[in-house]
């Protein structure tokens, strides 16, 4: 162990993702093989007690890349010194509910986180958003941290874009490692838009590859888009080990970078990228080096995938109109 150690803030420690997510960092999968981490948990003052126990259990494991673990009730304490943030802490809806119906329960958590990264995060902070309203939460902890760049916010969904290539992997009979260049625009609720006509499948478009246009618009899109209504449905909770996998794949490829000629999905500030409002943070296909992210450029977008992203990036717009009125974002 040369380097010293990255802290890594992770909220709701205490949570389903947090017990799923914290093994996997402190076993070096987040930033990689050879990066000591100092976990830096924060829950709620009710909660802090089951986190002690996680972190029994995190001094069991005995992981060597894990140089130590804190825990906090006080969020300008835990984001002191954060490299990186991942910001699960928040409620999961339960069956029935959209993830826009936790807009008031949950927007109110992330304000004071923003302003704690505001604080005192370190210079090189990179935060990523669990918590649901995933993408609209971003918003509002990146529009309270006027001082950090607001590319360093971002939302999670690459739990849906391995969701798609697991159901397109499924359809056509190949492995997901045969997949290349899948993208999630717009939302991580049910309005997303998984599209199949830039992903690419053994030197064809996947839509091509596919070729069944009535399975793309009512089987996979639905499919994808409603994965987390299905899991609550048959878990009676919502998907845990799954979203701690996409975390951590998330956070992974942003820090190590995209394979040559692949891409991923990140929910990230628009800065006016195919028609998406400046600032709203919404996904895009992008690819990541040296720890930095770039929207890809130039792709081509046809009429059903362009009322497909504008319909999810309508509804990110009114998310934001309705955190404006609840006074969580200038
Ligand atoms: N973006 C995505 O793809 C996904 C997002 N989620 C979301 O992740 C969030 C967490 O899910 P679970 O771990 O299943 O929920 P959970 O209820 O098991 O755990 C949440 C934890 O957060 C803690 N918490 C609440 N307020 C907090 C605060 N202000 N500061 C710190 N901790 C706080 C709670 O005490 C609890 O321990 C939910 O909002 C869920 O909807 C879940 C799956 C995928
Ligand atoms: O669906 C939910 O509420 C949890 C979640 O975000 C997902 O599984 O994608």
């Amino acid at each position: 162990m040369t380097q010293a150690p990255v802290n890594v803030t992770v909220t709701g420690a205490a949570g389903q993702i947090g017990y799923a997510l914290l093994f996997r960092i402190a076993s070096g999968q987040l930033l990689g093989a050879d990066t000591p981490v100092k976990l830096r948990l924060l829950e709620i003052p009710q909660a802090v007690k089951a986190a002690e126990g996680t972190a029994m259990e995190l001094e069991d494991g005995a992981f060597p890349l894990l140089a130590g673990t804190d825990i906090f009730d006080d969020p300008k304490q835990a984001f002191e010194g954060a490299n990186v943030a991942l910001l699960v802490g928040a409620r999961p809806r339960t069956k029935g509910m959209e993830r826009g119906d936790l807009l008031e329960a949950n927007g109110g958590i992330f304000k004071p986180q923003g302003e704690a990264i505001n604080a005192g995060a370190a210079d090189d902070i990179k935060v990523l958003v669990v918590g649901n309203p995933a993408n609209t939460n971003a918003l509002i902890a990146q529009s309270n941290a006027p001082d950090v760049p607001a590319e360093r916010f971002t939302a999670m969904t690459r739990l849906d874009h391995n969701r798609a290539l697991a159901q397109l992997a499924k359809k056509l009979g190949v492995s997901v490692a045969d997949i290349k260049k899948m993208t999630i625009w717009g939302n991580h609720s049910a309005t997303q838009y998984p599209d199949l006509f830039h992903a690419e499948v053994g030197g064809k478009t996947a839509a091509e590859a596919v070729n069944d246009q009535k399975w793309l618009e009512e089987d996979f899109i639905p499919t994808v888009a409603k994965r987390g209504a299905a899991i609550i449905e048959a878990r009676g909770a919502s998907s845990a080990a799954s979203a701690a996998s996409a975390a951590i794949d998330h956070v992974y490829t942003w820090v190590n970078g995209t394979a040559e000629g692949d891409w991923t999905s990140m929910a990230v500030p628009s800065d006016g990228s195919y028609g998406v409002p400046e600032g709203l943070i919404s996904s895009f296909p992008v690819t990541t080096r040296d720890g930095k992210w770039e929207i890809v450029q130039g792709l081509e977008i046809d009429e059903f995938s362009r009322g497909k992203i504008d319909a999810s990036v309508a509804e990110l717009a009114e998310e934001r109109e309705a955190v404006r009125k609840l006074g969580l974002v200038g």
